[in-house]
């Protein structure tokens, strides 16, 4: 509880907070104030039409993204990245001493600082000044259109339920005893291990396995499947996984893990990779092997909501449960659990639940483009789909590919090793899907999301001129590329004959 975390406190759980008393009836109780309630509940409220609005949480506003999420991971990463940046520092002809100086307790300090400095975004106070009456405590329905926060009864027309997702705990004998961190513990760390295991090689892994590493840390990452981010492009994951090879971090595919103890040395973990058993000990272990969604506690039966313990609350395409008066939205209903896909929700969610008048009018989730990156270095940024989503949904498509040793900005920049991908319907320039491995590869998605949203095809995107020389212009390459696939026999004779009267 440095100066750092009080006001972060102070801001998204104040500990002299009292809850209000009750509205008789509120237009829309939200339960969860992660990013998707806070989404819906700030949305609601700040029209300024009188709505009566209720947002109940039971730990910290701003929910896993603020806390224990985006903000203090991107912000570590952050730090590691210079650390990559001295490593590959010689290559650009650059001295840089070798014994770089990590002081991990002075990143995890600036981490506290940033995380605090965000938290008036997402602070009691505010919601409060926007018209949302906050309630801190454990929301459980008790009827169809009740409910409870700790001794309050709370009376609501519709609800909605945001409460997340948590980290699955692992199926390992003896791990619960030995204990691991997760990243709702992770940043708070202040020293260095100097050795971590990481379970599971999906984005929250491999993005932590590779700041640790940068930061000093001896990293071993376990993985179940054959290669990391085993739900992303094969050949994307395999510049990654090459990356983090060459940065000294083992990487353990296609393994079991079988039993964690305690050693004098620290925390053994025995494991098996095709039958051949062996065993890593570490000062501490990482998990990250996916998210579980909160249904439990919330006496979903007393309403008629429908869940599943692994998938969540039932939705249908307008994030209305099997209840058409409560919504969900965010991680505990949805396959996208990402910042920008609860926000997304959230705003489905306000217009379905608020402003569509005997059901007409209403958004679909399933009308959403999502982008999503993986900020390891380089950073791998995805929309739409894949080639084998096409195969498998019958659709016939052709896919270019540019890797960054034809664009001259990241041969400039020693940043050749990734590659654009674009998927285009076959036969035309409609564009399906991309993968782009690129060092900012976030920064350079949203052109190829905006051109799907909007149905602008790559010979349009050809027409657009990309600032020589960035990265980006990988994508106008791409699109060029498309447009010589027009030219058949038939408009080269015709480019031949202007040529003669020009
Ligand atoms: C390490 C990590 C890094 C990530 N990085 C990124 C990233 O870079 N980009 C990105 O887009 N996404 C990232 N994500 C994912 C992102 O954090 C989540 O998708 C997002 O936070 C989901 O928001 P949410 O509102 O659905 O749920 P949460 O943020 O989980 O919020 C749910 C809230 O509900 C509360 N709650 C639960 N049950 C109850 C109850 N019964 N009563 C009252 N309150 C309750 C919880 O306390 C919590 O505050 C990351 C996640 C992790 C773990
Ligand atoms: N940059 C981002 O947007 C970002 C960053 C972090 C997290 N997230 C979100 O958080 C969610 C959760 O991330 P995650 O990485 O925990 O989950 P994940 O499910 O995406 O990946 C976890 C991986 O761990 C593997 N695994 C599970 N148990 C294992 C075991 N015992 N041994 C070895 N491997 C094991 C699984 O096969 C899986 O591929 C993601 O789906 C993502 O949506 C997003």
């Amino acid at each position: 509880m440095d100066e750092y975390n009080q006001k972060l406190i102070a801001n998204v759980h104040p500990v002299n907070w009292v809850n209000p008393q009750p509205a008789d009836n509120y237009d829309l109780v939200v339960i969860g104030a992660g990013t998707a309630g806070l989404v819906v509940a700030a949305g609601a409220a700040g029209l300024d039409l009188g709505l009566k609005v209720a947002l109940i949480e039971k730990h910290l506003l701003g929910g896993d993204c603020l806390n224990v999420g985006c903000i203090p991971s991107k912000s570590i990463i952050r730090s590691s990245r210079v650390i990559g940046e001295i490593w590959k520092a010689q290559n650009l002809g650059l001295n840089v001493n070798k014994n770089v100086v990590v002081d991990f307790a002075s990143v995890m300090a600036r981490m506290r600082q940033i995380r605090a400095g965000i938290s008036p975004h997402d602070s009691a106070a505010r919601f409060k000044k926007l018209g949302v009456d906050v309630f801190f405590g454990n929301g459980r329905f008790t009827s169809k259109n009740t409910l409870q926060v700790e001794d309050t009864n709370i009376k609501f027309k519709k609800a909605v339920i945001a409460t997340g997702a948590r980290p699955v705990k692992p199926q390992i004998t003896g791990i619960e005893q030995v204990g691991y961190l997760t990243n709702e513990t992770v940043f708070s760390l202040i020293q260095k291990p100097e050795s971590l295991a990481v379970i599971g090689g999906g984005p929250i892994g491999c993005e932590l396995a590779q700041a640790f590493r940068r930061l000093g840390a001896e990293v071993v990452l376990f993985h179940s499947s054959s290669h990391i981010l085993n739900k992303e492009d094969r050949e994307a994951a395999e510049v990654l996984q090459k990356v983090l090879i060459k940065e000294g971090i083992r990487v353990v595919l296609n393994c079991k893990l079988e039993e964690v103890v305690t050693v004098t040395e620290g925390k053994r973990l025995y494991f098996s990779v095709n039958g051949h058993r062996d065993s890593v000990t570490v000062d501490e272990i990482l998990v990250g092997a996916g998210r579980v969604p909160n249904v439990e506690n919330l006496n979903l039966e007393a309403v008629g909501v429908e869940y599943d313990l692994k998938e969540g609350v039932k939705v249908n395409d307008y994030l209305q449960t099997t209840n058409p008066k409560i919504f969900a939205a965010g991680d505990v209903c949805m396959n996208w659990k990402f910042t920008h896909a609860a926000d997304a929700a959230a705003r489905i969610v306000i217009k379905n639940a608020l402003f569509a008048p005997w059901g007409l009018g209403k958004d679909r989730l399933s009308k959403l483009v999502m982008p999503w990156v993986t900020y390891t270095d380089p950073e791998i940024a995805h929309v739409g789909i894949y080639a084998e989503d096409a195969q498998k949904q019958g659709i016939e498509v052709e896919t270019i590919k540019i890797p960054f040793t034809s664009v001259d900005r990241a041969i400039a920049d020693s940043e050749e090793s990734g590659f654009l991908k674009i998927l285009h319907k076959k036969g035309t320039d409609q564009i399906l899907g991309a993968t782009i491995v690129a060092s900012h590869a976030g920064e350079m998605i949203s052109e190829i999301t905006t051109a799907i949203v909007h149905q602008i095809g790559l010979s349009k995107l050809s027409s657009v001129i990309h600032p020589y020389p960035t990265q980006a212009e990988a994508i106008k390459k791409a699109a060029d590329a498309y447009r010589r696939t027009l030219l058949t026999p038939r408009t080269k004779k015709i480019l031949g004959f202007l040529t003669k009267f020009s």
